[in-house]
This record gives C-alpha cells, structure tokens and sequence, in this order.
C-alpha cells in the first residue's frame, strides 16, 4: 500500500504587490502607491484560462495598505471582490492578506472557504531586527488575528517562518502557542514549515536556515502539535529529494498549494508534476489533491461556500 501525501492544486492571484511593511526577507513587496492593483476584468480572462477540473484553489495573497490608509478600504473591498468572483467561477478561494480587523475578518469568511496568516515566530525580539519595519508582525497583532479566526469558526492555516534569526527554543514556543490556541477553538487546519529561502530582491542577504535540520523540526513539530493539525512543507523551497523524503518520514502530511508561479519565492520555481510524482512514488508515496479547507470543516462552510463542490 502507498503511504498518502496530499496538495492544493492552486493559482495565485495577487491584488496588489504594494505593502507598507519592510520585511527584511520579502522578495514580494513594491513601496505604497508604487503598483496598479489586479482588475477585475484582469481576474476574470486569468481564471477564465485555467481548466476547473485541474486547478480548486484560488490563494488570493496580497500586500497590505495602511488600517489607517484612505485606501485600505477600496484595497479591501478589491479583495473581497475577486474571492467573490473566484467563487462565481467555480473556485475555492483562500486569503492571506495579513492582519485584518474583525469586521474585515468576518465579511471575508463568507466568500473564503478557508484563511491564513503565518506566525512567523512568537519571539518579540524580531522586532529588532527582520520586522523592525514590520508593525504587521507585532506577535499579538497575530496572535489575535488567529484568536478572532476561531471565534468566527474560519478554517485556519498558520505556520512558523524558519531561519530569520529565531533560536530553537523560539521555534518550539511558536509551535506550543499554536497548540494554546487550537484547544481553545479547534480551527487550526495546518501548520506550514517554510524555510527562509533567500530570493533575488530581499534586503537580508542570508538564511539561519540549513536544509538538515528540516526532517528533526518537522519531527517535534508532530510531537508538539495536535493530531488534528496537518503539517505542510513547500516542496519548491526544499532542494534536496533525499531531506524531502525525510520530512515525509517525519510526519509531513502535505505539500500546500502549488501553483505555476509561487510568488513568495518566485526564484524557486516547483518541479515539473510528473517529476515530483515518481519521486514520491519511488519513495511509497502517492501524491493526492486535497482542496483548500480539509474535509472535517466542511460543515462550518455556508451552502454557497460548498455549492462548487457538487461540481467537482
Ligand atoms: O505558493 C505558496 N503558497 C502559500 N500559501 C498557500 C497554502 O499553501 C495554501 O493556500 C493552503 O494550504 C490552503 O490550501 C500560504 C497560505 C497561507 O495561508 C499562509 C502562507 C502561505 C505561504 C505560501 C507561499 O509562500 N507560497
Ligand atoms: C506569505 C508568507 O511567505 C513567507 N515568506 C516571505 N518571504 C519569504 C522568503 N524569502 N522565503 C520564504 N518564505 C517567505 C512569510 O512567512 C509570509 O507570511
Ligand atoms: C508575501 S507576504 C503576503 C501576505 C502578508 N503580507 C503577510 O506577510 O502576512
Ligand atoms: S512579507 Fe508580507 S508583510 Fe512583509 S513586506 Fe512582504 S508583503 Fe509585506
């Protein structure tokens, strides 16, 4: 019997790439006012071009306009929109717009059938150094962000960005917080393990990330998270097959959303479908798409979030 491995098949759809935090590590983000968002009619011919059968999730993952901006609510509102269209078109849409406030949160649910925003890491420290232009990475700013999340019973992805200057123990302490929450609320539906991959536009110029220590974080990350949590690794940022396997091994259950372009790590391009198959395949494993909210929330979804599921 094949060991099972699951993925998203996914397009990303970005809003806009202007964002008014400077993330050291970011390869993503233009300066404010410096890009002309995605149009509607834009969205409209890129989703019409792709093939239902073969792409589910739409990851709607944009830069971020100022709470307090004039603009932010035309930058929401724009959001909003192409989730809806998504839907509309026979799409899953999955946000992950950073930090939104409760209202914002809420009017997204209905056209979401799931969220995300990564942790990153809980240590206050970073503040310092990588998010020292980042307010968006306050670590309660996040934590309430999840908090409000499982209030409004929104599946939930989150995740632990690795080697941006966080110690082991930090690392542990972001996945014990995690495991807090999901007892309070049970919405937390995968942790992603995302190695900082340096990019060619990012102003931090290295990693504290070393491959080998991947299959031993995933290890304690399956020890420190509940069973009901899945464990998502990007396979496009692990280059070596050999520490891929070894993730699996360790208790890596899925390979997140794969698009054409991942336009977090756009220098890291995915290997070609079949390629990545008879890898896993020649390791026992068989690799099996999933949609982006797991089956055990399809009840939290509203009947027009799970109306394009009789169609598949
Ligand atoms: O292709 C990517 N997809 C990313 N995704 C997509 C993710 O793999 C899927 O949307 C979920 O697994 C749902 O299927 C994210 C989603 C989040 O909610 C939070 C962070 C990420 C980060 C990435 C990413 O860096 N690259
Ligand atoms: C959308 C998510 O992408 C991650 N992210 C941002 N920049 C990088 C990078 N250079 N390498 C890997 N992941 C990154 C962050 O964790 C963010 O929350
Ligand atoms: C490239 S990051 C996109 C999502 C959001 N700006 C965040 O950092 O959480
Ligand atoms: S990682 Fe997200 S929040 Fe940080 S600068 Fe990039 S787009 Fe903005």
């Amino acid at each position: 019997m094949l060991k099972t491995i699951t993925y998203s098949p996914s397009y990303t759809l970005v809003p806009t790439y202007e964002c008014f935090n400077r993330c050291t590590y970011c390869n993503f983000r233009v300066a404010p006012s410096q890009d002309d968002w995605l149009s509607l009619s834009q969205a409209q011919k890129i989703l019409h071009s792709l093939q239902p059968q073969s792409v589910s999730e739409i990851l709607i993952l944009s830069g971020e306009v100022h709470p307090q901006s004039p603009r932010r609510k035309a930058w929401f509102q724009r959001i909003y929109d192409l989730c809806q269209l998504s839907l509309d078109m026979g799409f899953f849409p999955h946000t992950n717009a950073g930090p939104l406030s409760y209202n914002e949160m809420a009017q997204l649910k209905q056209v979401n059938v799931s969220m995300g925003l990564m942790l990153e890491q809980i240590t206050p420290k970073l503040l310092k150094t990588v998010h020292h232009h980042a307010p968006s990475k306050i670590p309660e700013v996040r934590l309430q962000q999840l908090e409000w999340a499982g209030e409004l019973k929104i599946p939930f992805t989150t995740g632990l960005l690795l080697g941006i200057g966080e110690t082991e123990t930090d690392r542990w302490d972001t996945l014990e917080v995690i495991t807090a929450i999901q007892s309070r609320w049970g919405h937390i539906q995968e942790v992603i393990l995302q190695p900082h991959c340096v990019g060619s536009h990012q102003s931090l110029t290295e990693s504290q990330f070393t491959l080998d220590q991947f299959p031993d974080i995933v290890k304690k990350a399956r020890e420190i998270l509940p069973e009901s949590i899945a464990i998502q690794i990007p396979p496009n940022l692990i280059s070596s097959p050999n520490i891929l396997l070894l993730c699996l091994e360790a208790g890596a259950t899925d390979l997140g959303g794969i698009s054409p372009k991942d336009e977090v790590n756009p220098d890291y391009p995915h290997l070609l479908h079949q390629t990545l198959v008879n890898l896993l395949e020649s390791a026992g494993w068989k690799l099996i798409p999933r949609l982006p909210v797991y089956p055990h929330y399809y009840d939290w979804l509203s009947p027009s979030l799970r109306k394009n599921m009789s169609i598949r």
